[in-house]
């Protein structure tokens, strides 16, 4: 089997294997492409952009379909083109590659990934007064309300319509005085604009420690105070309950968001598609009546007032 040569003049930082790998095979090659020592392997769609593509997602919150690709196609990164080339040769006589196919090795050259990761994200506009600002940009002039917040392992950069929504929501209802509850915290964007509008007592909770973690530091970096923790440390009643999750896990904590609503207060859901509205609705009440109160990009803003007599 004959590997294509590399790409003359390329100033090459590492070489690529690349293979196209029949779904029943995916998991043989990249366990034998590890065992060849690849720095890294990665699984793509194979067919993607031609008709024979086919969607792997699922619904929100449920398994996808399918579990790969028809063909996949397995990209390998060697520090040497002769490791990928000996690699490629080791495979090619293996039962299991049978029906896989060497598309090329091929040089793959350095990238300042940094400077490429921050030119992908510019300050974010809420309202006018209101922006969220990575921290290698200045603020723009008309801001009167900044949140500093690089991009990390936890969600909530401000660019998912679903975050943005919550956010301006905050900005435009005002939280000053409240006590103020962000369920599923993420990064902490929530809690920490719910802190700069003048809320009283923030808490942030997450399943994920590292979203807990995440968002003690991006509160530190933008001087505010809140308190976060695991889902446990929720206690109620607060004035605002706000939970950026999905439409199944939302339906799920419907019992528990609502029982942490104060008499009076609001609960305020995102996550949730245009279409889920009604199952939304149908979930929450027993306790309060949602409405759909903002839409961006196809997902929508639920909130709902809890009554004295709930
Ligand atoms: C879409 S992110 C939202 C992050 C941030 N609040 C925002 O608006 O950008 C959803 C977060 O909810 C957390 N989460 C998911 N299910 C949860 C649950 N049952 N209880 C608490 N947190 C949950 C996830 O770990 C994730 O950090």
């Amino acid at each position: 089997m004959s590997v294509p040569e590399p790409t003359a003049g390329a100033a090459a930082r590492w070489f690529e294997l690349v293979l196209r790998v029949p779904e029943p095979r995916v998991e043989d090659v990249c366990d034998a492409l590890e065992a060849l020592d690849a720095l890294s392997v990665s699984v793509e769609d194979a067919d993607a952009d031609t008709p024979a593509e086919r969607a792997l997602f699922g619904e929100p919150g449920l398994p996808p379909p399918a579990a790969g690709w028809q063909h996949s196609r397995v990209v390998a990164l060697f520090d040497t083109e002769a490791q990928a080339r000996e690699a490629a040769a080791l495979l090619a006589p293996q039962d299991f590659f049978a029906e896989c196919a060497v598309l090329g090795v091929r040089p793959v050259a350095d990238t300042d990934w940094v400077r490429l990761t921050q030119t992908q994200f510019d300050p974010v506009p809420i309202t006018p007064a209101f922006w969220i600002v990575p921290s290698w940009h200045e603020p723009p002039a008309q801001a009167r309300t900044v949140i500093r917040l690089d991009p990390g392992l936890a969600f909530g950069t401000g660019t998912h319509p679903t975050t943005h929504m919550c956010l301006r929501w905050i900005a435009t209802h005002g939280v000053t005085g409240c006590r103020v509850l962000d369920y599923g915290c993420g990064s902490g964007i929530l809690a920490i604009a719910a802190a700069k509008h003048g809320a009283a007592a923030v808490d942030a909770v997450d399943i994920d420690p590292a979203a807990v973690q995440a968002t003690e530091a991006n509160a530190a970096a933008n001087g505010v105070t809140l308190r976060a923790g695991l889902p446990e440390r929720a206690q109620g009643p607060y004035d605002v309950v706000l939970a950026n999750i999905l439409a199944t896990p939302l339906k799920v904590l419907a019992p528990l968001l609502s029982s942490l609503v104060a008499p009076g207060g609001h609960l305020v859901l995102a996550g949730i598609l245009q279409r889920q509205a009604d199952e939304l609705r149908d979930a929450y009440a027993p306790w309060l009546a949602l409405q759909v109160h903002d839409a961006l990009d196809g997902w929508i803003l639920m909130t709902g007032t809890r009554t004295a007599a709930a």
